[in-house]
């Protein structure tokens, strides 16, 4: 934390409004800058007939084709945004106790990797680790008896990661909440010779009702069996996510991420300043509803959702998921 040993010298000779006074002057003091490279764009991509559709609880956002989603890479590397997160929209009929298709390497997620990686390779291509798209439950781990297992999920999540790999995801995203997985996923990716693939951790996941419309977007809104607080943080803990940030840092993970974002600036800060890592937020689907919502109804104007980046960027953070990517990376453009 910045310690500041005297604020200003007395009034008058201290005016701090002097450097507010033209946007010369305030842009030169600015703390903290946001830009289309501190970001990372979440898109859904299906290929179920007919699910390449808007997100009703989602406004602007759209689930995509694999032929959608290389659109996208393009769009991305043409305004400079620097990776994508790759989220699927899974045939309902594919979805299983087993959740076996999570690793197939001709899934629609690995399918969308290759066909990316071929057509615009410069983009960083980020994926999702967990079996919540895959799971007739709607869990992000196997479930046996009601109970989440942990070992047998992190089995699972460790062939999901090679899949991903092998299909040449540049970061993979462990978002179950499993504990030991990262430490798994490094180990299997180092023996297969995928040294050099990042995992970014959701290290510090809250079990939030912000997700809502994220469920909405991935199909798996009306299948979940119960709610994910035994594998995801409780709401009320800070030191708990300082201590899950070390494990996952010590257990190979590359870079964190903190999630939902903006109610828990708190959690950015506090892991940047203990840890120094590459800190991540996601500002989340809920974050995104509200926003948009209150936008699309003349409630607020646009400026919030710079607003909104911005203040993960104070809060420590260097990079934030978010699905205002391509509209905050055309507004940054505009004002250059
Ligand atoms: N693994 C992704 C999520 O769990 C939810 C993200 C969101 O709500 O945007």
């Amino acid at each position: 934390m910045t310690r500041i040993p005297r604020a200003y010298a007395p009034f008058p000779l201290s005016r701090p409004r002097r450097t507010r006074r033209t946007a010369a002057l305030r842009d030169l003091i600015a703390e903290t800058r946001l830009g289309v490279n501190d970001l990372i764009w979440p898109i859904f991509v299906t290929d179920v007939p007919g699910a390449d559709a808007p997100v009703a609880s989602m406004p602007g956002v759209t689930r995509v084709t694999i032929d959608g989603a290389v659109r996208a890479a393009a769009e991305a590397a043409e305004l400079g945004i620097p990776a994508l997160c790759l989220f699927p929209y899974t045939d309902p009929a594919l979805r299983t106790e087993g959740c076996e298709e999570a690793w197939n390497p001709d899934n629609l997620i690995n399918r969308t990797i290759r066909a990316i990686k071929a057509e615009v390779p410069d983009i960083a291509v980020m994926t999702d680790i967990a079996l919540d798209p895959y799971n007739a439950n709607g869990h992000d781990g196997l479930v046996r008896d009601g109970v989440i297992l942990n070992d047998e999920t992190v089995e699972a999540l460790v062939r999901m990661a090679l899949a991903q790999a092998e299909s040449g995801a540049d970061i993979l995203g462990p978002s179950d909440m499993m504990d030991g997985r990262i430490g798994a996923i490094r180990r299997a990716l180092e023996s297969a010779g995928h040294q050099d693939v990042a995992i970014l951790s959701y290290a510090a996941k809250y079990a939030s009702a912000f997700y809502g419309p994220f469920r909405d977007a991935v199909g798996a809104s009306g299948r979940l069996v119960g709610d994910k607080k035994t594998y995801q943080m409780d709401p009320a803990n800070r030191d708990e996510a300082l201590r899950l940030v070390a494990r996952d840092i010590d257990e190979g993970a590359d870079m964190v991420m903190v999630k939902p974002g903006m109610p828990y600036l708190d959690i950015c800060r506090a892991v940047k300043e203990a840890f120094g890592v590459p800190t991540f937020a996601y500002q989340v689907s809920g974050e995104y509803a509200m926003i948009s919502g209150a936008i699309a109804n003349g409630w607020l104007r646009d400026e919030v959702i710079l607003e909104s980046l911005l203040a993960f960027r104070r809060a420590g953070c260097d990079g934030i998921l978010t699905y205002f990517a391509p509209r905050v990376a055309r507004i940054l453009a505009e004002r250059a």
